[in-house]
């Protein structure tokens, strides 16, 4: 239902009733076809503290973290052959926006009942993400174009 906003600011409320929930943003993904120039321009450009580059090879990708105060960026480049990143690259040549990444305070239970309503998930069980902390990712075009990463809190 569409609701038009008047003049109250209120948003309507509508949890679920769920053994988890979803909490802060903790980073949003951009993968870029050249690391050290991306890690350049948060840094010397745009000021920003900006971690060394580390490799995942579980992961099939080189990261960078940007530090943003209330959030972070993660930077993303492909690692090996197989990583899940190249075909994004092969589209989006000058790089862009990859995922969003929402923390949940429980991830088995998030993926019990996510899988349950048939969003696809892109593991059959966490990996350990960039944090040390189990993650697990949701299929874009179940989540309206958006590929979304799970992190446990
Ligand atoms: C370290 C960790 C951490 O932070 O802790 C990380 O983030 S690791 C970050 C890297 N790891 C991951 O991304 C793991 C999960 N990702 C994956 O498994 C893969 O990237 C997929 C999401 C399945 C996509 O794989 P791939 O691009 O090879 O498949 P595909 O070319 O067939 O794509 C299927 C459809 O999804 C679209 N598609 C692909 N990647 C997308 C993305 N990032 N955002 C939105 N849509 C996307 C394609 O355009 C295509 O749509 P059309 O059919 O309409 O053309
Ligand atoms: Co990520």
């Amino acid at each position: 239902m569409i609701r038009t906003l008047a003049s109250s600011h209120s948003v309507s409320q509508n949890i679920p009733s769920s053994l988890w929930k979803l909490g802060r943003l903790n980073h949003v993904a951009i993968a870029v076809p050249d690391l050290e120039k991306a890690q350049s321009l948060y840094k010397d450009v745009l000021g920003a503290q900006v971690s060394e580059t580390v490799a995942l090879p579980e992961h099939g990708v080189y990261t960078v973290f940007v530090e943003l105060g209330n959030t972070k960026l993660e930077l993303l480049h492909p690692l090996g052959e197989k990583s899940p990143i190249t075909s994004f690259l092969q589209k989006n040549k000058t790089g862009g926006m990859h995922h969003i990444c929402i923390e949940v305070d429980d991830i088995n239970a998030a993926m019990a009942e996510l899988k349950k309503k048939k969003i696809r998930i892109l593991s059959e069980e966490p990996k350990i993400g960039a944090h040390g902390k189990p993650v697990i990712f949701l299929h874009p075009k179940d989540c309206h174009g958006v590929l979304v990463e799970l992190e446990q809190a």
